[in-house]
């Protein structure tokens, strides 16, 4: 991240790593991911788990391959995403437009020993203040091999918002300004946080998240438009992809969306029209695409979809989480 001007507030979730009294072992030109808000970590009292690493120039994350089955599982699925892009299968050519690109795998030593890491597009790159919140999709969240100690326990997790809406919140991460001095505090919190909460709470948290309180000054009121309508633009992006699919069913996996609270003051409504993804216009830079990314992570539990059916799971979810953003709009 290149500046910071916050007071950290933080809560469940570790605090940022340069703030750890102990550190892990990593090659020279990587650092843990600071923005890392749910998922596998590092465990001071085990040298086995890791999380995500940074690559301090390239603009990349580095996602370890987890256990065995899911690691594979995760790399090959990203692979036959990059081979299917060069031979031109549509389906998954288009899908590849909704999860981050792919750089390859890469071995490193960490913690004295080497383990496998997949090379990712950092979602949050350029964003001066990046606001992240991993929403995990589906009612259900374990895979066909699971076992019924898995699923069993997999069932009692975020039971109110998983069962109402399809989704689980295990993560976030969002700068809010300070009432009084409209200085930025930045908010963590974990999956703790995240099981605790009712469907009520949920949609609070969305609006929390998205600083789509009603109280708002004009400016800014107008960055929330923007920022939801192109969160909403995305999602339906996604929805629409799975509507034509029939090649995947995706269990646990996640939804990562980001924004960059930096852009979200005094974005100007430009004559009621905001510019869209991929229009050629003088003020592309302005577009929110550059500072807002909703793409599919976390491909650990991705199964051939059975019987070639549309999947549902995953649908009913990503249709309600659609639904939670478009009623911050009206608000
Ligand atoms: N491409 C990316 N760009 C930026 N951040 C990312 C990216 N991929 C993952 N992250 C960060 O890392 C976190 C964990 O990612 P992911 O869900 O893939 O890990 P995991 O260990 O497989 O999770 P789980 O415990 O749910 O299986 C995300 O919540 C997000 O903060
Ligand atoms: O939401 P929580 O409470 O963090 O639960 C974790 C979450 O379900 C992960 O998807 C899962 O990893 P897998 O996808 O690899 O199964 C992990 O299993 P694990 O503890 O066995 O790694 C769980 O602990």
């Amino acid at each position: 991240m290149a500046k910071k001007e916050q007071d950290v507030v933080d809560q469940e979730l570790p605090p940022p790593p340069a703030r750890c009294s102990w550190q892990p072992a990593l090659p020279e030109g990587f650092r843990q991911l600071n923005t890392q808000v749910a998922g596998h970590n590092f465990e001071s009292s085990n040298a086995e788990a890791i999380g995500l690493l940074q690559d301090y120039t390239g603009g990349c994350v580095l996602k370890p391959l987890g256990k065995p089955e899911c690691g594979e599982r995760e790399l090959r699925f990203y692979e036959s995403l990059a081979e299917a892009g060069a031979l031109g299968d549509n389906d998954l050519a288009l899908l590849r437009g909704h999860v981050p690109r792919f750089y390859g795998p890469l071995k490193l030593v960490v913690n004295q020993r080497e383990r496998t890491f997949l090379r990712l597009e950092d979602l949050t790159r350029d964003m001066l203040q990046p606001c992240v919140m991993d929403v995990k999709v589906g009612k259900r969240t374990w895979d066909p091999a699971a076992s019924p100690h898995k699923r069993q326990v997999e069932e009692a997790k975020y039971v109110q918002c998983k069962q109402a809406l399809g989704l689980c919140l295990p993560g976030f991460q969002v700068y809010i300004p300070d009432q009084d001095t409209e200085k930025a505090t930045i908010l963590r919190r974990g999956r703790d946080y995240g099981k605790s909460l009712s469907v009520d709470g949920f949609k609070e948290t969305m609006a929390l998240f998205f600083n789509a309180s009603t109280s708002h000054s004009k400016a800014r009121r107008a960055g929330k438009e923007l920022l939801l309508q192109e969160v909403l633009r995305q999602l339906q992006d996604i929805l629409n992809w799975f509507h034509s699919q029939r090649l995947y069913h995706f269990y646990a996996s996640s939804l990562l969306i980001c924004y960059d609270y930096s852009r979200l003051k005094d974005q100007p409504l430009l004559n009621g029209h905001h510019p869209h993804h991929g229009e050629q216009e003088d003020n592309a830079p302005t577009s929110p695409s550059t500072w807002v990314r909703v793409r599919m992570i976390d491909f650990a539990h991705v199964y051939p979809a059975e019987q070639a059916l549309p999947d549902e799971n995953y649908m009913f979810g990503l249709r309600s989480l659609i639904e939670v953003v478009q009623a911050l709009l009206h608000r």
